[in-house]
Order: C-alpha cells, then sequence, then structure tokens
C-alpha cells in the first residue's frame, strides 16, 4: 500500500521556495521563489540577495538611514533572480511559488517572463503601494494569484 503523508504538488514547491529563502542573509525578510512548468517541473529558483560579485559583508543591510547605505538600492528580490536564473527554458504558462507576494518590480519581470500563476505564502505587504500596483498590473494581464493554504504541516529535514 502506498505512503498516504506525502507532500502535495503545492507543498512540495512551497517547501522548496522556504528552502531557498534561507540561502538569503538578509537580516530582514528572507524571500524564496520557486518557479514550475504545467506539468509539475521545476524550472528554476531564487533568493533574495545582492548582486553577483557585491560581497554579503561589503553590501548594507541596513532598512533605514541614508538610502545608500540601505539594502534596498542593491538588493535583487527572490523572484527577479529566480526569473533570471531560468537557464534560457521557457517560462510561458509557469507558476510562480513565493514566500512573499512580489512587488511591483517583480510583477514586471513576471508579466514579461509568461508566467500565469502566482502561489504566495505571506502578504505583509499588501497595504503597500507596490503591493497594490503589482496585484492591479496582475489584474490586469490575467495573472491569477492565490494564499498558499497553510496545513501546518512540519517537514522535517535532517542534514
Ligand atoms: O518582491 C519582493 C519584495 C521584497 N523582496 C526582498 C527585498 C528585501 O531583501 C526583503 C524585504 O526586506 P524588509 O526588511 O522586510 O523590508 O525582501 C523580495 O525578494 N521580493
Ligand atoms: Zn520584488
Amino acid at each position: 500500500m502506498k505512503r498516504e503523508d506525502y507532500l502535495s504538488w503545492d507543498e512540495y514547491f512551497m517547501g522548496i521556495a522556504l528552502l531557498a529563502a534561507k540561502r538569503s542573509k538578509d537580516p530582514g525578510t528572507q524571500v524564496g521563489a520557486c518557479i514550475v512548468s504545467p506539468d509539475n517541473k521545476i524550472l528554476t529558483m531564487g533568493y533574495n540577495g545582492m548582486p553577483t560579485g557585491c560581497h554579503d559583508d561589503n553590501m548594507p543591510w541596513e532598512r533605514e538611514g541614508d538610502p545608500l547605505e540601505t539594502k534596498y538600492l542593491y538588493v535583487c528580490h527572490a523572484e527577479f533572480n529566480a526569473i533570471l536564473n531560468n537557464g534560457g527554458r521557457s517560462l510561458k504558462g509557469a507558476t510562480l511559488y513565493a514566500t512573499l507576494f512580489p512587488c511591483n518590480e517583480c510583477a514586471k519581470a513576471i508579466i514579461q517572463s509568461g508566467i500565469q500563476k502566482v502561489i504566495y505564502m505571506e502578504d505583509k505587504y499588501a497595504d503597500t503601494d507596490a503591493v497594490i500596483a503589482s496585484k492591479r498590473m496582475f489584474d490586469m494581464v490575467g495573472i491569477t494569484y492565490e494564499a498558499y493554504e497553510v496545513k501546518h504541516k512540519k517537514i522535517v529535514i535532517e542534514l
């Protein structure tokens, strides 16, 4: 008889996005993204981090203060990294699993890449212009977005 407590596709892909987020050096919010083809093949992944060659130790991670000394002008967003990491594979019709609702800049890249669906975990910046603009664009172009249904499943991985 087969196992019954195996991961659903959504659990598997969101689990991978959560694992990718663990690579982030951001002390504030660690974001992960996993992009999946319509036939459930993982196409690409990403997390928020500094551009390649900009060493994490030499970059600011502050949230406030002189804008040039905050992370915001430098950090590459998880979804943006995932899209850029696609290795030449088409993302048309794909689904993006994201641990945070994508901002407007990521939304633009999502639209241009042909991704059709977004499944997100957290929407803690829902009241910001960035996320409002994001949803406005998704609605306009017919990209669907839905909150990941948390089932409080614990996935334990021992290394
Ligand atoms: O679409 C998004 C929006 C934000 N991020 C990243 C950018 C930053 O590294 C953090 C946000 O940090 P806070 O301290 O919570 O402001 O999230 C992203 O990857 N994707
Ligand atoms: Zn973004």
